[in-house]
């Protein structure tokens, strides 16, 4: 009699915690948002508007091999939010499962919204920090508050000049391979290649050495596993925010798992190695987790003074998240740059002659890139078509309010938000009627925001406090690896491309990217 009550106590509680979490406490927030006049399409319990996301993709009209393409992608890329939009305005209600999330493609909404919210006060969505943990955990891109803080304090000196000219080698040697391999190929009569696939292996293999090393015969088995990793988690079709949707790819997600545990063991066997070494100035380890262990064994001989260092637990994710945060992203950001200017001979031309006259014979390194300014203006006009970070999400851990239009609206607690960073980089009100053209001169006079007339409209790394910690990283690589390619090829577009952007987390070319290289 007594199991029986026991079981009964504990289904009711089960019960209670299932229901609240994914039915009552969910329809308080929506109510709340609808209360504050936030509109948006209705949800069905459990999908949300998920099957929406799912089924209602129109045919991709971007065009193709011989045809025309068209940079307005935001209805191929999103084509629900393009729908919805429509219907709804900038800023409405959607649901991914049981979550609602508050919709944002008005940056003066924005403006307002994250005007007195600082870097630490945000969150991360709940639902997207569990998906995603095994490629983040709580690295940087995922950990709150004061934690954050500390993490990003630590983390962000990292990032200096000085450190980043030691890394300029790592990307220089790993492009050298790369392109020696293409003109191995171009030579046996093999001149159309997939640049992206190239491209994404290279900058894996840079963000590898770069932040955990590679010379340890562990580092090699950490970036392939980290890689299967990748694959693993978007192979499945994952219905985020949908109850037990998980239990839906027990394989893949089995795999996951264990392959995090394999990754963390090698990264724990890499760093207790590097915490034996760390006095050896001898071989100092100019990588992103040589320079972190350095600033935790600095501020314990000086007494703590920083605060608590991070743990090894917490070294461990920040590696992982460097690789996921750091590799796809530049990659995207070069391989779209690789299309446009097959696009725009003009372009090729015009940055092939900045090359040689601010590098010419000189070695390309951290120092001579940094007066490409053309190269500038291309690399912002690539990520305002072609956002690598499609998004940008965040979750609400306090009220927020936000006086729209002489009204006060409030954003309750706990609401998750996702900014759609491609529907702003694509609104002629905030740009013109020439919004989907390539016009890398739209920066020449206004090199952060390229003329558009809201400052928050134009935000490829992010905003405020948590703005994109490897920023000048990404800049600094880019520069290098644009510049090799257009120091030892031209190139065209192969006519078997589709033009078929799609999201992964990122913004990628679906069929990839063949071009037709001809050496110079
Ligand atoms: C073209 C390349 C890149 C793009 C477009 C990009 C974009 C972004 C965006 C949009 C955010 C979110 C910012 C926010 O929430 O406001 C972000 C955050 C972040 N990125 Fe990048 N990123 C790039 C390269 C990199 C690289 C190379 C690294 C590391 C080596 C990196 C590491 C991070 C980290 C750790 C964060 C979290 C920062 C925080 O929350 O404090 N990213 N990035």
């Amino acid at each position: 009699m007594d199991f029986v009550w026991a079981l009964s106590i504990v289904m009711a509680v089960l019960f209670w915690r299932i229901s609240n979490s994914w039915w009552i406490s969910p329809i308080r927030k929506y109510r709340k948002l609808r209360r504050n006049g936030f509109g948006g399409p209705s949800p069905s319990f459990p999908l949300g508007n998920t099957s929406d996301m799912k089924t209602n993709t129109v045919t991709p009209n971007c065009g193709s091999s011989n045809g025309f393409i068209t940079h307005d992608i935001h209805p191929t890329v999103f084509p629900y939010f393009h729908r919805w939009q429509k219907l709804h305005g900038k800023v409405f209600v959607y649901w991914l499962g049981t979550e609602p999330f508050l919709y944002i493609a008005e940056p003066e909404f924005l403006r307002k919204m994250s005007a007195g919210v600082m870097g630490k006060s945000w969150g991360k969505p709940n639902v997207l920090k569990n998906d995603r943990a095994p490629m983040f955990g709580n690295g940087l891109v995922m950990v709150e508050g004061d934690d954050w803080v500390r993490h990003r304090r630590l983390i962000t000196p990292t990032f200096s000049p000085s450190n980043l000219k030691g890394m300029a080698y790592s990307m220089v040697e790993s492009t050298t391979n790369m392109l020696n391999k293409w003109t191995g190929l171009v030579n046996s009569g093999q001149i159309e290649i997939d640049v992206e696939r190239e491209i994404t292996a290279t900058a894996g293999e840079i963000i590898a050495k770069t932040s955990f090393g590679m010379s340890h015969q562990n580092g090699k088995r950490v970036f392939q596993k980290l890689k299967a990793m990748q694959l693993t988690l978007f192979n499945s079709n994952r219905l985020v925010g949908v109850p037990f949707s998980k239990f839906l790819y027990p394989k893949q997600n089995l795999e996951a798992k264990k392959l995090g545990k394999e990754i963390d063991q090698l990264l724990l066997s890499i760093i207790n190695d590097r915490k034996e070494s760390i006095d050896d100035d001898e071989c100092p380890h100019q990588d992103l987790l040589g320079l972190l262990l350095k600033a935790n064994n600095n501020n314990n001989e000086n007494g703590g003074g920083l605060g608590k260092m991070l743990t090894t637990r917490e070294l461990i994710d920040e590696c992982k998240t460097f690789f996921f945060a750091g590799h796809d992203t530049t990659a995207l950001a070069l391989t779209w740059t690789l299309l446009l200017l097959a696009l725009h001979q003009d372009w090729q031309t015009q940055l092939r002659d900045e090359i040689r006259e601010v590098i010419g014979d000189k070695q390309v390194d951290f120092a001579s890139i940094a007066s490409l300014k053309k190269m500038g203006w291309v690399m912002n006009e690539v990520t305002r078509l072609y956002s690598p970070a499609p998004n940008i999400q965040r979750q609400a851990r306090e009220d927020i309010r936000v006086v729209d239009d002489e009204e006060e609206v409030v954003i309750p607690k706990g609401t998750n938000i996702w900014i759609d960073v491609v529907k702003m980089n694509h609104d002629p009100c905030l740009w013109g009627n020439d919004v989907n053209e390539f016009k890398p001169e739209r920066f020449k006079d206004d090199i952060l925001y390229g003329g558009c007339n809201h400052k928050m409209g134009f935000s490829p790394f992010g905003f405020g406090g948590r703005m994109c910690v490897g920023r000048n990283f990404s800049v600094m690589q880019y520069k290098i690896v644009l510049t090799l390619i257009l120091s030892t090829f031209s190139f065209t577009l192969s006519p078997t491309y589709t033009h078929s952007p799609c999201t992964l987390l990122t913004l990628r070319p679906k069929h990839g990217l063949p071009l037709i290289l001809q050496p110079l």
